[in-house]
């Protein structure tokens, strides 16, 4: 993606949210594709977690840290330490800000936690606010297999005034400043819509990458 003829183009959602298109190629789609299954198969395992919604119909993974409904912690929920956040990712969310944004902020982000969900067929997650960080940090999104509609509402309410945004495969999100604590949720995916290049025969995944500011002592 060096060429800036063929480099995507980032389109402005709200300010400080960035959608790039086609941001990943089929290549770097299959890459994390791959190390999704594996992380996925490590010892933090698959969890669809019990928030004040209910069950949530998405299953997901944690790298750097350990989340689950409100909080970060540096063990799993056997006692084990949650493994450093894998350095692909840290480097894929810099590099995710500098297109989005055009320039990475000085000093920059030091993105330790990361974030895996798998959609299956009818997942869908309730509009909220990634407010469990104590970074200000903008949150980088990368979406893989099925199209989605993304939500992106305002930081005030759950409701109007929002955007919906299709998600594809290789898409990049990115929110920060002053939306950064905007709602957002994933109302419905588009089953069926993956394109087999990228190694995903039908679901979607998500991986967000974001500065948790905790300490490991
Ligand atoms: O799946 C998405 O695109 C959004 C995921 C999300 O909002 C989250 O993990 O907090
Ligand atoms: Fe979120």
């Amino acid at each position: 993606m060096t060429d800036p003829l063929f480099s995507p183009a980032p389109v402005e959602i709200a300010p400080g949210a960035v959608h790039v298109p086609g941001w990943l190629d089929h290549a770097e789609q299959r890459r994390l594709v791959d190390l999704c299954r594996a992380w996925v198969r490590g010892p933090g395992g698959m969890t669809r977690h019990r928030t004040r919604g209910g069950t949530m119909s998405v299953a997901m993974t944690s790298l750097g840290w350990y989340w689950r409904p409100y909080r970060y912690s540096a063990t799993l929920p056997d006692g084990t330490p949650v493994p450093p956040l894998p350095p692909i990712l840290g480097e894929l969310a810099l590099r995710a800000l500098k297109d989005a944004y055009g320039a990475l902020p000085d000093p920059a982000p030091d993105y330790d936690v990361a974030l895996v969900n798998f959609y299956g067929a009818g997942a869908t997650m309730g509009m909220h606010q990634d407010r469990d960080e104590r970074d200000d940090a903008p949150v980088v999104s990368l979406s893989l297999g099925d199209t989605c509609v993304f939500r992106f509402g305002n930081t005030a309410t759950r409701t109007r005034p929002y955007t919906d945004v299709e998600l594809r495969g290789g898409d990049l999100f990115v929110f920060g400043g002053p939306s950064r604590l905007a709602y957002h949720g994933v109302p419905r995916t588009r089953p069926g819509t993956a394109d087999p290049a990228s190694g995903m025969r039908s679901g979607r995944l998500n991986i967000t990458v974001r500065a948790s500011g905790l300490r490991r002592d």
